[in-house]
């Protein structure tokens, strides 16, 4: 029987760049006398973005970034919701701005992405910052993908020439992923819910990156021996927060492996805080 994969600790490597920024914002802090700040607009109250709201305000606080949530309500009109943006658009105090989805159904998502401004647009939602990924330019990168290659840096993990698997293609995490991993030279396969066939590209690969929020899609048998599995789900079953990938499995036969909680999650924070760190430090060079 092979080895236990090795486990990639996404909370670990998270806590050790959350140290790197506390460190630089406290610098920061002295020569300028102000911090960076993060607004997040919350329309509504689904649970689920109320408590990961909590979560990124309690890890801008450790760190030392200002956060504030602007609380709209569900049956704000997208006019009024347009306005409550422009204002952060145009307050010089705030670096990111964070609209924590889903919105409301009444709401055009595509209008309201539009309308970010794309110099604060931490999360890479805008088609201007989309673009730029597309030609390998310097803008900003959606957040979990941009975690998973953080991870990747920090274990030393090569992706030049390997063949790379991402399940999923959302425009915040498979598409982008995708991109990225070409980028830095990886034969991607992307595939989705309509491909005929996942377990015939999983199988085949040195890295499978899943992000289809459905749990166990990701079995043994669908992986090679000392593949390389990051997971990105986050599910809820039965109170418990899960992955897309049936892990006690998949750690025997994988080499390395992202749990869940404790993997892409954190990761995804700390680019959050990162970039908003970034954005700030471009606003002082204006
Ligand atoms: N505009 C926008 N940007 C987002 O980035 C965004 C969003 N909307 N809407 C909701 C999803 C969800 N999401 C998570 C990121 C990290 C964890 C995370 O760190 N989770 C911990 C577990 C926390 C727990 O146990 O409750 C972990 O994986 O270890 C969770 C959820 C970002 N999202």
């Amino acid at each position: 029987m092979s080895e236990e994969a090795m486990i990639l600790d996404g909370s670990a490597k998270s806590k050790e760049i959350q140290d790197e920024i506390s460190a630089e914002v406290e610098e920061l802090k002295e020569e300028e006398g102000v911090v960076p700040k993060l607004s997040i607009i919350f329309v509504g109250d689904n649970p689920a973005s109320a408590s990961y709201i909590k979560l990124q305000q309690r890890i801008c606080n450790k760190v030392g970034i200002e956060s504030e949530v602007v609380d709209l309500p569900e049956e704000i009109s997208q006019e009024d919701l347009l306005d409550e943006l422009d204002k952060l658009n145009n307050d010089d105090e705030v670096n990111g701005i964070l609209i924590q989805m889903p919105l409301p159904d009444h709401i055009d998502d595509d209008k309201v992405i539009r309308a970010i401004n794309p110099d604060k647009d931490i999360d890479a939602f805008h088609p201007y910052n989309i673009g730029e990924l597309v030609i390998d330019g310097d803008a900003y990168v959606p957040c979990t993908p941009e975690g998973v290659m953080e991870l990747f840096d920090r274990y030393d993990i090569e992706l030049r020439g390997k063949d790379v698997t991402v399940v999923g293609h959302s425009n915040i995490v498979g598409k982008p992923m995708a991109l990225l991993l070409l980028n830095e030279n990886a034969t991607v396969s992307v595939c989705h819910i309509d491909t005929e066939d996942t377990a015939s590209y999983t199988k085949e690969s040195d890295i499978v990156i899943v992000a289809a929020g459905v749990p166990n899609l990701i079995t043994a048998d669908m992986v090679k021996e000392g593949a390389i599995v990051i997971d990105v789900g986050i599910n809820e079953v039965d109170g418990e927060i899960v992955g897309d990938v049936d892990f006690e499995k998949v750690k025997e036969k994988a080499g390395a492996i992202t749990p869940v909680p404790g993997g892409a999650g954190p990761m995804t924070i700390a680019m959050l805080l990162k970039d908003t760190l970034k954005s700030y430090k471009e606003m002082l060079n204006k």
